[in-house]
């Protein structure tokens, strides 16, 4: 796993004592061409790494705001195969910055386990997040993405047991996503969770770089969360924003956002 861009983007991140922002987007909504054109511009807005989720139709993890995004890129015929190959052609243009993909077990099931693992190593995605895939049932498909080199990224939250995580730890691939509600992917108001406390207990059983998701929908938010870890997970706001540009363009708006939490996060002027 050395030469993995999700481990060369952490250390360099803590090299500069940066924290990181992964910027999530649903593919195929409104269509791929939109996505790739997206996953660009959250780059070039300062995104360090980018999710990419592929759809389902019982995506039981998200809220609101991404199973309607799923919902509408299923409604458009978007087919993972199609999804690898976009993850392909951004590959080509952004070389360094790691790409993940997000999605439940029945796609990665459908096309085939090692297929999966081997079709997106191919085209230089770097992880996996698959939410409803619980670590004790995670050994087949970690056998298939540790020989392609895609880091399989686990999910823990705060309620997961201390015994849990030293059980989880020796199978963690690249970075823990730490969940930072109880609950579903969607903009939240305030999160309530301790997190000095939860990612303290998490730390004492992971040595791997940790990043916080779910709830984090603007820049206040984000450098309320940003000592607590190395890098955080913006989704539903993003998704939201594409949403609601309709027919019109959701570039400038995405790259303001994503521009504005990062600045918040470095906390530039
Ligand atoms: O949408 P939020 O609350 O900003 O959370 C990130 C999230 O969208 C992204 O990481 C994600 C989308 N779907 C998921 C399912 C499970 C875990 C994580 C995800």
């Amino acid at each position: 796993m050395k030469g993995n861009r999700i481990t060369q983007r952490f250390s360099a991140l803590a090299q500069e004592g940066k924290k990181g922002l992964i910027t999530y987007i649903t593919a195929g909504d409104p269509d791929l061409d939109t996505t790739a054109r997206l996953v660009e511009t959250m780059i070039e807005a300062g995104a360090d790494l980018v999710e990419v989720g592929i759809p389902f139709s019982d995506p039981v993890a998200d809220g609101p705001v991404i199973q309607q995004a799923s919902a509408r890129a299923l409604a458009n015929g978007v087919r993972v195969k199609d999804i690898i190959r976009m993850c392909a052609g951004i590959r080509q243009k952004s070389t360094g910055v790691p790409l993940i993909l997000m999605t439940y077990y029945n796609p990665v099931f459908q096309y085939g386990l090692e297929n999966f693992a081997r079709d997106a190593a191919r085209a230089g995605v770097d992880g996996l997040i698959v939410p409803d895939l619980p670590f004790e049932e995670s050994e087949e498909l970690l056998g298939h993405t540790d020989r392609y080199g895609l880091a399989l990224i686990p999910l823990v939250a705060p309620t997961t047991t201390e015994k849990r995580l030293a059980a989880m730890a020796p199978a963690v691939r690249g970075f823990v996503y730490c969940v930072s509600v109880t609950g579903v992917t969607g903009a939240r108001e305030e999160i309530h969770t301790d997190l000095a406390k939860f990612m303290q207990k998490v730390r004492r059983h992971i040595q791997l770089p940790c990043a916080i998701g779910f709830g984090i929908a603007g820049p206040a938010q984000a450098a309320a969360v940003a000592p607590y870890c190395d890098a955080m997970v913006v989704g539903s706001a993003i998704v939201d924003l594409v949403a609601r540009a309709g027919t019109g363009d959701p570039a400038p708006a995405v790259a303001s956002l994503v521009r504005e939490i990062k600045c918040a996060i470095e906390k530039c002027a």
